[in-house]
C-alpha cells in the first residue's frame, strides 16, 4: 500500500546497539502531508528506528531517501538542514532559557511558533524550567515546527503527559501536515490518540513490521492491533 509520493523513504533498514539489530530490514514510505504513527510494544525498536533515520545512530543497513535524496552521507546537522526535525524524548528544552529565546534560537522566528501554540505567548519570558511537563512539550513542539521540516518525526509526544495535554498536542501535528504537506512519522504509545490523529499505521514487532494498514482499518482492527501488542496496555 502506498500514500502520496513519499516525501521520507525508508528501505531495508537495520539498526542496533554494539553489533546486535534490533530493527531489522525495516521498510516504510511517508507522504506529502501524511502522518504516519509507528507503533508497537515497549522495547520493538520504534526509538531506534528514528534515531537511524536521522542518523543519531549509524545504521547497520538500509538506505532512507529525503524527497528522493538519498541521505546517507550527510552529517546529522546537514541531514536537518536537508529538513529533516526529529524530537527526541528529551523535547530539546533548556531551563535557564526562556520562552522567548527557545523561539528564537537559530533564527528561528517567534510568530510563526505562536501561530501553533498562542498560549505561549503570555509565557515568553519564563524560563523553561518553570513551565509545566506540557509547556514544555508544546515549546518543544513550537520549535520544531518553527523550523518548518519537510519531515518530522516526533518520539512520544505523550511521555509523562495528561491525555488532555496529547489531545491538545496531536490535531497540531495534524494541522502541521496538512498545511505544509510535511511528512511526518510519530512514535506513541498512545494508540488509540495516535490512530485518531494519523492517516496509516506501522505495528513494529522485534524490529520488524508486523503491520501496516490505514489508521481506519487499524482502528477497527482491535484483536490484530492487541495480538502485534501482546498483551501490552496501551489500547
Ligand atoms: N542506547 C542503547 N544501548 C543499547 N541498547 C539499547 C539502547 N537503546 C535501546 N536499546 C535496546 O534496543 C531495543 C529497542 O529499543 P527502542 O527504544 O528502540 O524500543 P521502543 O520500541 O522505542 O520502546 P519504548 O516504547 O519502550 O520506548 C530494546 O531492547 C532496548 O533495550
Amino acid at each position: 500500500m502506498t500514500g502520496p509520493s513519499p516525501r521520507l523513504e525508508v528501505r531495508g533498514l537495520s539498526a542496533g546497539y554494539f553489533g546486535a539489530a534490533v530493527v531489522r530490514d525495516l521498510s516504510l514510505t511517508v507522504g506529502a502531508g501524511e502522518v504516519v504513527a509507528l507503533l508497537g510494544p515497549n522495547g520493538a525498536g520504534k526509538t531506534t528506528t528514528l534515531r537511524a533515520v536521522s542518523r543519531t545512530i549509524a545504521p547497520m543497513a538500509g538506505t532512507v531517501l529525503l524527497d528522493g535524496r538519498d541521505i546517507g552521507a550527510l552529517r546529522p546537522q546537514d541531514i536537518a538542514r536537508a529538513g529533516l526535525v526529529h524530537m527526541s524524548e528529551r523535547r530539546g528544552v533548556f531551563h535557564g532559557l526562556t520562552v522567548e529565546e527557545h523561539l528564537r534560537l537559530h533564527g528561528l522566528d517567534p510568530a510563526l511558533a505562536h501561530r501553533y501554540f498562542p498560549e505561549l505567548e503570555p509565557l515568553r519570558s519564563r524560563r523553561a524550567g518553570l513551565l509545566s511537563g506540557g509547556e514544555q512539550q508544546m515549546l518543544g513542539m513550537a520549535r520544531a515546527l518553527a523550523r518548518r521540516p519537510a519531515v518530522l518525526m516526533i518520539d512520544e509526544l505523550s511521555k509523562g503527559l495528561a491525555p488532555v495535554i496529547v489531545e491538545r498536542l496531536l490535531p497540531v501535528v495534524r494541522r502541521y501536515a496538512d498545511e505544509s504537506g510535511a511528512a511526518v512519522l510519530l512514535v506513541e504509545q498512545q494508540v488509540q490518540l495516535a490512530l485518531e490523529t494519523a492517516d496509516r499505521g506501522c505495528v513494529l514487532s522485534h524490529g520488524s513490521l508486523a503491520e501496516h494498514d490505514t489508521a481506519a482499518n487499524l482502528l477497527a482492527r482491535r484483536d490484530v492491533l492487541v495480538s502485534s501488542y501482546l498483551g501490552a496496555t496501551a489500547l
